[in-house]
C-alpha cells in the first residue's frame, strides 16, 4: 500500500518550495499525499491530491494520525502545540519538521544527509522518529565545506554571514524590495539627470532611509535596504545572538558530535540585502598545515552539489554571487586561500538558496530515506 503522507505548510513560503522540489523529483508519484490547513479546512487539496482531495483541519489528531510519515513547514509554533498531543495520542509515525522548535531535543536528529548519513542512520536503527532541518546558515555551510569537519580537519571555525531577508519568511522580502523603490523613488529626479550632484543623492537617500514609515520597517524594525542589520534572530543575553549560537550547537549535533563539547564555532550573523541566499565567509584554523590543493580537491569530491569556484577575481565576480546561485541546488565555495596567520589558517567563501538546502530539500530527501527502507 502507499503510504500514507500528511503535509503541514505546503503553501507557506518554505512549502511551497518544497512542493516544487517533491513535484520535480517526482516523490508524488511514491506516496499518497494528505493535505493539512490551518485557515481552510474542508477547502480543495492542491492538484498534487490523489483520493483525498480536500484539505484537513491541521490541528486535527485523529487526522493526523492516519499518517505514516508528516512533513510540516507550518512554522514552531504549530510544532509546540500540536507534536506533543500527537505522541500523546500514541502517535508512531515520522516527524519531518522544518521548524527549529525540537532541534536539540535528545530524541530530534537535524537532518542533512549529504553530510550526516551514519548518523540518521545510526538513529533509524535506533527507532528514531523524529527528523528536523537544520537552520539554514548552518546546513549551507555544511554543504560546502563539510569535507574538512569530515576529515576531523577543523580545530575551529569562525563564520561571518550575509543572510538574505527571506530568512525573516515572505514578509521581510517584500519590505526590503518595497524599501528598495521607496529609495529609488526618493532621488529618481536626480539620478535621471546625469549631471546631478552624487553627494545630494546621498543625502536625499539617507534622508528617506532615516525617516522611512512604520509601515515600511514593520517586519525588520529598521531599514535594511541599502543598509544591514548585524543582528539575526534573539538576544540570548550574553552577547550573542540566537543566530550565531545555533552555529557551533546545530554543526557539532548534526556531525554527531554533541553539542555541548565540539568543535568551536562562533562569529558574526549579518542580515544584508539579498533576496534569498545565505553567503559567509569562513575562517578555519586547521589542526595541520594541508596543502591548499588538497583542501580544495576534497571539497569538490564530497558532495554532487559543492562547486569549487577558482580563486580569480572574474570566476569570484560571476560566480560566486546571490544572484548566480538563487533558485540553483548549486552550493558553490570559493576564495579559498591561505591567510596570513600562517599555513594553518584557511579563508572561504561559501553561498547557499536557503530555501533549498537551507530548508526545503533536506525535509524532503529524509522522506525518500524513509520510503526507501
Ligand atoms: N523562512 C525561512 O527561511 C525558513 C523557515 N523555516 C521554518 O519554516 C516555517 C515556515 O516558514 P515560511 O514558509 O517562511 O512561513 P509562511 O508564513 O510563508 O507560511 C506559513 C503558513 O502561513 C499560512 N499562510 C497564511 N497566509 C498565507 C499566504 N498568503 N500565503 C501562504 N501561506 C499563508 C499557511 O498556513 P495555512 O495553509 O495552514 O493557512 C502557511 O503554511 C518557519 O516558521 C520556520 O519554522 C525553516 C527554515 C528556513
Ligand atoms: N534564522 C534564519 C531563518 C530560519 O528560519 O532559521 P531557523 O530555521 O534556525 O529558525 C534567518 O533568519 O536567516
Amino acid at each position: 500500500m502507499t503510504t500514507l503522507v500528511g503535509l503541514v505548510g505546503w503553501r507557506g513560503m518554505v512549502g511551497s518550495v518544497l512542493m516544487d522540489r517533491m513535484a520535480a523529483e517526482r516523490d508524488f508519484d511514491l506516496i499518497e499525499p494528505l493535505f493539512f490547513s490551518t485557515s481552510n479546512a474542508g477547502g480543495a487539496a492542491p492538484a498534487q491530491a490523489k483520493n483525498e482531495t480536500k484539505l484537513q483541519d491541521a490541528f486535527d489528531i485523529e487526522q493526523l494520525k492516519r499518517c505514516e510519515i508528516i512533513i510540516t513547514a507550518q512554522g514552531g509554533d504549530y510544532t509546540s502545540e500540536v507534536f506533543p498531543k500527537l505522541r500523546a495520542a500514541g502517535w508512531n509515525g515520522h516527524w519531518i519538521d522544518a521548524a527549529s522548535t525540537l532541534r536539540m531535543a535528545d530524541d530530534a536528529v537535524i537532518v542533512l544527509d549529504p553530510v550526516n548519513m551514519p548518523v540518521i542512520k545510526d538513529a533509524l536503527a535506533k527507532g528514531g522518529r523524529n527528523w528536523v532541518g537544520g537552520n539554514c546558515t548552518v546546513s549551507c555551510m555544511l554543504m560546502g565545506v563539510g569535507a574538512l569537519y569530515k576529515a576531523g580537519l577543523v580545530e575551529w571555525m569562525s563564520t561571518q554571514t550575509y543572510q538574505a531577508a527571506s530568512g525573516g519568511g515572505a514578509q521581510h522580502m517584500r519590505e526590503l524590495l518595497t524599501q528598495y523603490g521607496t529609495l529609488n523613488a526618493s532621488v529618481k529626479a536626480l539620478l535621471d539627470d546625469p549631471k546631478s550632484a552624487i553627494l545630494e543623492i546621498d543625502r536625499q537617500v539617507i534622508a528617506t532611509q532615516r525617516n522611512l514609515s512604520a509601515a515600511e520597517t514593520a517586519n525588520f524594525g529598521v531599514p535594511l535596504g541599502g543598509s544591514l542589520i548585524p543582528w539575526i534572530d534573539k538576544d540570548l543575553g550574553n552577547g550573542q545572538s540566537k543566530e550565531e549560537w545555533k552555529g557551533m550547537a546545530e554543526t557539532n549535533k548534526i556531525l554527531g558530535n554533541g553539542s555541548a563539547q565540539g568543535i568551536p564555532v562562533d562569529g558574526f550573523c549579518v542580515r544584508v540585502g539579498a533576496m534569498r541566499c545565505h553567503s559567509q565567509a569562513l575562517t578555519f584554523k586547521l589542526k595541520k598545515d594541508v596543502p591548499l590543493a588538497d583542501i580544495e580537491a576534497m571539497i569538490a569530491a564530497d558532495n554532487e552539489w559543492v562547486k569549487l569556484v577558482p580563486n580569480t577575481r572574474e570566476a569570484t565576480i560571476h560566480d560566486l554571487t546571490p544572484v548566480a546561485v538563487t533558485g540553483t541546488m548549486t552550493i558553490p565555495v570559493g576564495r579559498i586561500r591561505k591567510l596570513a596567520m600562517g599555513p594553518e589558517y584557511l579563508g572561504a567563501f561559501t553561498i547557499g538558496d536557503q530555501l533549498l538546502w537551507g530548508a526545503a530539500e533536506p525535509l524532503r530527501r529524509m522522506l525518500r530515506i524513509l520510503l526507501a527502507r
